[in-house]
């Protein structure tokens, strides 16, 4: 029985060609019913609109679950893991917002995919006698990959992948109705509780040997060959044909039109033996997929630089047509002031145009060395992009290993003192806070504390919160335009990290989120916020001069270099007038702030010093912001 009002009819559609529904009440003080989606076996699915939202993340799903049959405690279970789910980052992870109690029904906010889930996609080409071209079935098949190794990592089974659980949003594909089956069910296992299809599920999890990260991979294994063949990979006539061909039936093999490369992958994800089951961490880092990844790669990059430029062409339009309008308004008044001027006045006029016309094409000039230099630093851009990735990525793990040292060794060095990368600090302090109990400074660090540790419903509330602070202002507009292009540039990130091997040396090696929430929590708040310091030093100083001042840096500590000499060096580099460092150094006392809060291992009291040391100086802001980002 659906709890919320819907307009009549309007079941299994998808907007885009509905007419505009009825809006019933407030639900939560902020979502509006647009329509009914669907319904599943846990509840009704509904397309809402967030009427607290910006207008490009305005349309949400609503799904809404009953839960009058479950216990307190139950539903206490089920916030908790709603909260830690909501913390989950990923393009290829369909994005849960948040989750609350509305009476007798436990409701949950997620992103919403236009273009319906793959399961519709397969039954669609099947209907039009289409197949899936091999480089397509690639592209999903690592998104797949790269969500579910994202997941794996941080020790998370989804336990119900299937075609109808994933969803697509602009040809990327995102694991969906995640955790629905934890949060009601607790930690029991699927395999001995569900009794919906059993497609997708791994012989393990049906002959009640346990359910696993490999049982997973065995139901990607079955999308896979689904996505290759438009039907099941273990058909029958009955749940029991079904079931004695999953544990005991042949390995089906994909179509000759397939490569083998990809048929051998698909005979590995469906390996009967768990243990002799390849994970998504090894799939990753098999040849086949390393290559898809880097075609892909290099296809998103292009999309978001076209995304981007054609983005700069509109708003350009556009404010050309506005100051086209402006001009012909004035011309036409001022021509009928003139008329009553006197000649003296007249005079005056011609000159002040005269004197407008040659700010005009002042300005003009300047328009187009912008847009030369513009399209030089796409270029550069586009040339550079793999290597300043893999410069960064490498960079950062040498940071790591060179933060630990300095930390250890405490140097009375200022730079090893300032370098102190935030990252690991707050990873730090975050495993002390979850070891000691003790309440964190850091406001934010605090923030996300208490959010695990009591039993409140996870709402957007916080993060409306963590979007209006100044380190999460939107910088660049055009990269918000439609929510694709951040999912593009993620998954960009994720590839980098991926064919870097940084995030592939083994499964299970983050912390699980459900344990140990906070700290894996805080570390990517702190990764985040070292990402958006590192992009706001870019645009400061331009990528060029970021990366020389960058590899400088690395290099001069590495060698012990002394201050003075660094400092002469970053002058020469950053070749700015001393005023405009002013700010930087404001900005970068907020670093110095963050340390502050952040200890056990920073001198405050040198800290201070060398802030006071610094401000006449004013030798430059650049040094201080790639302090903070360095060990
Ligand atoms: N985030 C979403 N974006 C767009 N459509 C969605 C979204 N979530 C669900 N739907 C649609 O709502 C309908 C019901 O979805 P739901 O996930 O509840 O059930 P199901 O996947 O069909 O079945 P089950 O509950 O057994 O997994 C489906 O048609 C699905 O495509």
């Amino acid at each position: 029985m659906p709890r919320f009002r819907e307009r009549p009819g309007q079941t299994h559609c998808h907007p885009a060609t509905q007419t505009p529904p009825v809006q019933s009440s407030l639900i939560a003080n902020r979502y509006l019913i647009q329509q009914r989606l669907g319904k599943g076996s846990f509840g009704t699915v509904y397309l809402v609109k967030d009427t607290k939202a910006v207008a490009e993340e305005r349309l949400k799903v609503l799904k809404e679950i009953p839960v009058g049959g479950l216990k307190p405690n139950e539903t206490v279970h089920a916030t908790q893991e709603a909260q830690l789910l909501s913390q989950l980052n990923h393009p290829a992870i369909l994005k849960f917002y948040s989750s609350f109690l509305e009476r007798d029904t436990f409701c949950i906010i997620t992103e919403y995919c236009e273009d319906k889930d793959l399961d519709c996609k397969l039954e669609e080409l099947k209907r039009t006698n289409r197949m899936l071209s091999e480089p397509q079935v690639c592209e999903w098949l690592c998104q797949l990959l790269l969500g579910v190794h994202y997941i794996h990592q941080r020790r998370i089974l989804h336990r119900d992948l299937k075609a109808k659980n994933i969803f697509l949003r602009k040809n990327i594909v995102k694991i969906g109705d995640f955790g629905v089956s934890c949060l009601l069910m607790g930690s029991c296992d699927l395999a001995t509780t569900f009794t919906g299809t059993p497609y997708y599920m791994s012989p393990e999890a049906l002959s009640h040997r346990g359910y696993n990260s490999k049982s997973d991979i065995w139901s990607l294994g079955c999308i896979l060959y689904e996505m290759c063949c438009l039907t099941h990979a273990f058909e029958g006539q009955n749940f029991l044909a079904v079931v004695m061909k999953i544990v005991e039936g042949p390995t089906p093999s994909l179509p000759e039109t397939y490569s083998r490369q990809l048929n051998c992958l698909m005979q590995s994800m469906l390996e009967k033996d768990s243990s002799c089951r390849i994970s998504a961490a090894d799939a990753l880092r098999s040849r086949f997929i390393e290559e898809s990844l880097q075609s892909m790669k290099h296809k998103f990059f292009s999309l978001t630089l076209r995304d981007k430029s054609m983005g700069g062409e509109r708003d350009a339009s556009q404010i050309l047509r506005a100051l086209q309008k402006k001009v012909h308004l004035q011309t036409l008044r001022e021509r009928s002031e003139v008329q009553k001027m006197s000649p003296r006045e007249r005079m005056r006029l011609r000159k002040l145009q005269a004197a407008d016309e040659k700010a005009r094409k002042l300005k003009q000039i300047v328009e187009e060395k912008y847009q030369e230099n513009h399209l030089r630093m796409q270029e550069y851009k586009s040339k550079n992009f793999q290597k300043v990735s893999v410069d960064v990525l490498k960079v950062r793990t040498e940071e790591a290993v060179n933060q630990t040292q300095t930390i250890q060794s405490e140097t009375p060095n200022r730079n090893s003192e300032l370098s102190g990368s935030i990252s690991q600090n707050s990873d730090k302090m975050c495993k002390s806070v979850s070891k000691d109990h003790a309440i964190p400074e850091d406001p934010q660090t605090a923030e996300a504390f208490y959010s695990v540790d009591e039993f409140e419903s996870c709402s957007e509330e916080d993060s409306d919160r963590e979007e209006d602070s100044e380190d999460n202002l939107p910088t660049d507009p055009s990269c918000q335009t439609c929510g694709q292009d951040s999912d593009l540039e993620a998954m960009i990130r994720h590839m980098e990290d991926v064919l870097n091997g940084d995030s592939v040396g083994s499964e299970e090696q983050k912390p699980q989120l459900g344990s140990l929430g906070v700290s894996s929590i805080n570390t990517s708040m702190a990764e985040g916020r070292i990402q958006r310091m590192r992009e706001s030093v870019c645009r400061k100083l331009g990528d060029e001069v970021f990366l020389k001042v960058y590899d400088y840096l690395k290099q001069a500590r590495q060698r012990q270099e002394s201050e003075e000499n660094i400092r002469q060096a970053l002058i020469q580099l950053v070749e700015r007038p001393v005023k405009q460092e002013k700010k930087d150094v404001y900005e970068m006392d907020e670093v110095i702030d963050r340390k502050k809060r952040c200890p056990p291992n920073f001198k405050l009291s040198k800290l201070k010093q060398l802030r006071r040391s610094i401000h006449p100086e004013v030798c430059s802001g650049g040094e201080w912001a790639f302090s903070a980002l360095w060990p």
